[in-house]
């Protein structure tokens, strides 16, 4: 029986595709690793797409963002981006755990975040105006707020946070398996 020609033209382009990914991937440094585990690991170290294949090979390395270091305005949109969605997510009834945790993330952040003026900076704003995380509302709104009290010391606009359940919302995910759950318990003797 005679094959499709496109079916040919696909494993053709499949035995390309696999010959590239391995050439490439000697050309790219990996971490230390025993010499065995280098023999016997076959796994390519980037995977490409049929979209790749019309890249230069640096856009490859660099998917998703312009060359070059990353830039303390796109850490700062990655890092608003992540605290934003993760507020939209938090629940209604957070545990005293999540509570517990989220005042934490904004102390380490406030240590390590990878600028240091950025992170001095934030150490001073959470410090006048401690980590509200009592409920989904409550911390969405915290966090609009610091974000603007950052915003204002960079001469930014200052966002309306009666607006911020319409620019941020919850992680697109099927059937809400991101959310995070919370408690039905009310903790009405706990402190905060
Ligand atoms: C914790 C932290 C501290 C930082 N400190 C500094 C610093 O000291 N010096 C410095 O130069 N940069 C700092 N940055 C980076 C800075 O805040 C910006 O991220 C960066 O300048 C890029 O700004 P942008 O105009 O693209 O929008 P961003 O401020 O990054 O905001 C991203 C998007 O969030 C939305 N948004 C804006 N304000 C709010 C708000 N209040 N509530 C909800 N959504 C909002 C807007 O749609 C905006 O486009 C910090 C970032 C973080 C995460």
């Amino acid at each position: 029986m005679s094959e499709n020609p496109l079916q040919l033209l696909f494993q053709g382009f499949s035995k390309v595709s696999a010959c590239i990914q391995t050439n490439l991937s000697h050309f790219i440094p990996r971490r230390e690793e025993p010499s065995s585990a280098l023999s016997t690991n076959k796994t390519p170290l980037i995977t490409l797409s049929a979209a790749d294949h019309l890249r230069q090979p640096g856009e490859i390395l660099n998917k998703g963002k312009s060359s070059g270091p990353t830039t303390k305005e796109e850490l700062g949109r990655a890092t608003w981006t992540f605290l934003h969605t993760l507020a939209a997510q938090y629940p209604e009834k957070p545990t005293r755990q999540q509570k517990k945790d989220v005042k934490e993330l904004m102390a380490i952040l406030s240590r390590m975040y990878p600028c240091k003026e950025c992170a001095d900076h934030f150490k001073e704003v959470i410090r006048a105006n401690p980590v509200q995380a009592g409920s989904q509302d409550e911390f969405s709104h915290w966090l609009c707020h610091v974000h603007n009290v950052v915003n204002r010391s960079l001469g930014k606009l200052v966002f309306p946070c009666e607006r911020v359940d319409a620019r941020w919302g919850k992680l697109e995910c099927e059937q809400r398996a991101c959310d995070l759950q919370g408690t039905t318990m009310d903790f009405k003797s706990e402190s905060q």
